[in-house]
């Protein structure tokens, strides 16, 4: 019997709705869930917790290989635990996405991530969100999504998603950082942020949720009932 388990991968910019879009899609189908922005912005944490620089590739190249970090279900939420400590309310800041694109450039700190990431693929599927998992991390994907939406949509909702969390945001510094991360993710030498070549690019600045998430699972279901 093939072991081989499904994947769908859902790649874009900062508040595209990805995470929103992978959740809801791994909870309808039963798969699993890889949120690879969330293993950057732990490593980003981990460098900053012991005072490591973020551009030293040669002292993150060891600290990401060695990542000690346990993500813990705990009902619709995911507990991050860094070295033993809970490290969910400090993973979400935007300088923590900013820091984590900093070390996310660095072409020996993705190799040493690449095999973390691709242990998450067990049956019956996963569902991968991030920057290139439709291009380097799962190039075999049955099912891509590039999701996107304009700068300034993706800040708006950034703040309010932000707002809801009772965190004090500016628009114009928000739009600044996302602008900022999208460059460095965009532009880096190694897996930058575009589109695999057999991607569906959804464009969801005038969509809603339900629709993205509509227009999602009837791709999903044309891609896989073809397989
Ligand atoms: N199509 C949409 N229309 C309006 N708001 C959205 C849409 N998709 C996602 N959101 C909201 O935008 C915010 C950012 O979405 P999220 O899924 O975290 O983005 P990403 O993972 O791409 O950074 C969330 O608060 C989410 O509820
Ligand atoms: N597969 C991935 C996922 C994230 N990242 C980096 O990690 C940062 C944080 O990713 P994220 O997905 O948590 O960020 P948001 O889209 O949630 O803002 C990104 O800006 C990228 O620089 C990456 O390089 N490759």
């Amino acid at each position: 019997m093939s072991t081989h388990a499904p994947v769908i991968t859902v790649d874009g910019p900062s508040g595209a709705g990805k995470g929103t879009l992978c959740m809801l899609l791994a909870e309808k189908l039963g798969w699993k869930l890889l949120d690879s922005g969330a293993i950057y912005r732990v490593l980003a944490l981990a460098a900053l917790h012991h005072g490591v620089d973020l551009e030293s590739e040669d002292a993150l190249v060891p600290l990401a290989a060695h990542l000690d970090v346990q993500f813990v279900a705990e009902g619709e939420l995911v507990k991050v635990i860094l070295e033993g400590e809970d490290v969910s309310g400090e993973l979400r800041k935007e300088e923590t996405g900013m820091a984590a694109s900093k070390v996310a450039a660095l072409p020996r700190v993705r190799e040493a991530l690449l095999r973390r990431q691709r242990a998450f693929s067990e049956a019956p599927g996963l569902v991968a969100d991030g920057r290139d998992m439709g291009t380097v991390v799962f190039p075999q994907a049955e099912v891509k999504f590039f999701l996107d939406a304009s700068a300034e949509e993706r800040a708006s909702r950034r703040m309010k998603q932000l707002q809801q969390k009772g965190l004090d945001v500016n628009f114009d510094h928000l739009l600044k950082e996302i602008q900022e991360r999208d460059y460095r993710d965009r532009n880096r030498a190694v897996a930058p942020l575009r589109p695999a070549a057999d991607a569906l690019v959804l464009d969801s600045t005038e969509m809603s949720i339900d629709q993205v998430i509509e227009l999602a699972l009837a791709h999903i279901e044309t891609k896989l009932s073809a397989e």
